[in-house]
Parts: C-alpha cells; structure tokens; sequence
C-alpha cells in the first residue's frame, strides 16, 4: 500500500497554513473557530460570569463534591482524554501520510518508553513529579493557544520573544492563576497526588503569601508586556491582537473566580482539548474535506471514531491500575489517580504534539518568516 494518502496536500502546503505570518486556508481558520474557539469562549465566559455574579454578591456557595469534581469526570469521555487518543495517528497525517503499522508501534514505543519513565518518577520521587507535570501543562496548553491564535490567523505573534511570551502567559493562566486565589484548594489537589504514594508536600514555600504575592505581581508583568509586545507588531484595532488580549483578559478573570477543580476541568475539555481537535481535523483529510463542506459534526464525529478504541483501552488500563493499587473511592483519591494517569500519558503526548509542531514548522519550533 502507497504509504501516501490519496489527495493530500505536502505537509509544507499545510506548514504554511499553520503558521502565523501566512495566511491560513479560510477552511482552517473557520475549523479553529467554530470547533477550537467559540465554545470554550462561550463556556467560559458563562462560567466567570456567573462566580463573579456570585462572589460580588458576597455569597461563597459550597459546591457538592460532585459538581466540583464533575468536569473531571467528564474529560474522561468527553474530548479530555480522547484528545490525546488519536496521537497514534496524528504524526503520521501530520507528515501527509497514512498511518501505517510501523507509525502506530513508533508512537506506541514512545508511549511505552517516555510514559514508563515518568510512572517511575513517580514511584520514585513524587514531589518532583507533581512540580514536573505543573510544568509540562504549562508549556503544552501555552503551546496549544499559540498554535490557536497562529490559525485564526493572528498577524502580531511573529519574533521569537511575543512567541515565548505567549506560551509563559497562556500556559501559566490555568497553572499559576489559581494558586494566586485559592492556594488552599489547589494544594490539596497536589497533595491528594502525592498522597498516592505515600508521601507529603510538607511546608511548600510557594504557597506562602510572600511567594504568590511575587509570583501573581511577576506573572501580571509578563502578561502585560507579551500583550503590548504584540500590540507593537501591528496596526490599531488589528483583530486577531484584540482576540488575543481579550482572551488573556477572560482567562484571567476565570482563573481567578472560579474555583480551580471545576475550572481546571472545564479548560481541559472546552478550551485545551476542543483547540486539539479542530488541529486533529485540519490533518485528517477525510475530518477537513467534511469541515470545508460546512459539516463540522461530520469532521468531529470522524475525530471521534479516531479516538474511540484507544480512549477505552486508556479507560480499562487506569481502571486496572485503580484495582491493583486497592486505592479508595473518596472523589478526591481517585480524581488524584487520574491526574497522576493523565500526567504519564502527557510526557508522550508533549511529544507528540511537539513533533506536530516541528514537521508543520508551528510552535516554538518555527517562528513564521
Ligand atoms: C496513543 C496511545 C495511547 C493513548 C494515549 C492517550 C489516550 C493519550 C491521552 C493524553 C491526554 C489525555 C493528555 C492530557 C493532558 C492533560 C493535562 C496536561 C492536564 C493537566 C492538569 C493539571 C496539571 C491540573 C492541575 C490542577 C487541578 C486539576 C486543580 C487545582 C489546580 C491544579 C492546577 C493543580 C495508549 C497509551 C492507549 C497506547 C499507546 C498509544
Ligand atoms: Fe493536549
């Protein structure tokens, strides 16, 4: 069998279409925002509205454990963990090829070696690893919105400094924000992490007022100097520059009034993972051609086969983990099994989706010309 899919453009067509100084297709940039953008701009925006309506009315309702840990659940079926379940087919499509048994056992090697170490992290030292998932989330939904804002067709990200700076800002609103506001809630979260094996965070330096006074005052510098740094690079009411600065200013103030469980989990599946997929439906040819009909729900419903067996081989194997381990059935415990779960899967899908960047010249790995 050709190891080239029918009717594909060169990855170089789509090179140029992912990056942020070409133009990208008009199918491209109408995929991002209908499927990518205008959902998670709408939910979230609902959601903030509603916590700031509710914190301004001086009313701190006490969410049931089950609302708060809702949105978590949910990413297990719903986009969440089925965004990375078509990383076994990504790179290959990424390149304009068909996924061929040889592409599927390199992925699936990469899973198995990189996942395998970083399970052993965390076996071994489970506060590094904590601090060590922080960060790669960090740099993959900063990554993420980088690739976002590049194919709607944002003109003001080109040079390698506002790049940079756009990862740090994207990356570290759902990262850092909420540790700035509810320091309690999200060290119990980490804690509940390291608590599955057996170890403690002890008296952690970064949750002290000083240090997230510090860190809340150094991160708002960065975020006002990577928006103006953009702001310098094109005209006055540039579109995409006021897309990107509104969006900065909603993540903001969600991260900081909705509490972080719920808005952690809400991001993952409506922002993070929604953007993930309408990239998975520019690389899939069959997903694109329904897309530039105008049948996104063909394209989403193709991604959505894609990503079906290997989202329910993942759901058996935490299952199983959770069955050897004995672990308890508390929320919080086995909301930490699987965020402990998602962290081994990430090294690999960091990987992955870096791989993305470097063939289609995205990213970090190519500041557009
Ligand atoms: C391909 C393949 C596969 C599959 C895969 C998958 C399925 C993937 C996925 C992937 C994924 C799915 C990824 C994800 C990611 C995610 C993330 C990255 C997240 C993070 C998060 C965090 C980090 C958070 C945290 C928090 C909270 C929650 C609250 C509080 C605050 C804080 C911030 C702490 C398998 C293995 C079967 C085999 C081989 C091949
Ligand atoms: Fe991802």
């Amino acid at each position: 069998m050709s190891d080239t899919a029918g009717g594909e453009e060169s990855a170089g067509a789509r090179t140029a279409a992912a990056t942020a100084g070409s133009a990208p297709k008009p199918s491209a940039r109408r995929v991002m925002f209908v499927v990518g953008c205008r959902p998670g701009w709408f939910v979230l925006g609902a959601l903030a509205a509603v916590a700031a309506t509710v914190g301004a009315l001086g009313v701190d309702p006490a969410l049931p454990a089950w609302v708060r840990y809702a949105p978590l659940a949910a990413s297990a079926l719903v986009v969440g963990l089925p965004h990375g379940a078509v990383d076994h087919l990504a790179p290959a499509r990424t390149a304009g090829r068909t996924p061929t048994p040889r592409w599927l056992l390199a992925v699936g090697i990469g899973y198995l070696v990189l996942g395998g170490a970083y399970a052993a992290l965390w076996a071994l030292a489970p506060v590094a690893s904590a601090a060590l998932f922080v960060g790669l989330t960090w740099l993959h939904w900063g990554q993420g919105d980088l690739y976002a804002l590049d194919s709607i067709g944002s003109r003001h990200l080109e040079g390698a400094g506002v790049r940079l700076g756009t990862v740090l800002v994207r990356g570290g609103l759902p990262m850092l924000v909420p540790l700035l506001r509810f320091p309690d809630r999200y060290r119990q979260v980490v804690d509940a992490w390291v608590a599955l094996f057996g170890r403690e965070l002890g008296s952690a330096w970064i949750f002290t007022p000083g240090a997230r006074g510090a860190l809340g005052a150094a991160f708002a510098v960065v975020t006002v100097a990577t928006v103006l740094a953009g702001r310098r690079r094109v005209s006055a009411g540039d579109a995409g520059w006021r897309r990107d600065a509104a969006e900065t200013l909603l993540l903001w103030v969600y991260f900081l009034v909705v509490p972080p469980l719920v808005a952690v989990g809400v991001y993952f599946c409506a922002w993070h993972s929604l953007r993930h997929v309408a990239r998975l439906v520019e690389v899939d040819p069959a997903a694109r051609r329904a897309a530039a009909d105008g049948d996104e729900l063909a394209a989403l419903a193709r991604v959505g086969r894609d990503a079906l067996p290997l989202t329910a081989v993942s759901i058996a194997l935490l299952a199983a983990v959770a069955l050897v381990a004995g672990v308890d059935t508390a929320p919080a415990t086995l909301a930490a099994l699987y965020l402990v779960f998602i962290a081994v899967l990430t090294l690999p899908h960091v990987a992955v989706v870096a791989w993305m960047d470097r063939v289609q010249g995205a990213g970090l790995a190519g500041p557009p010309s």
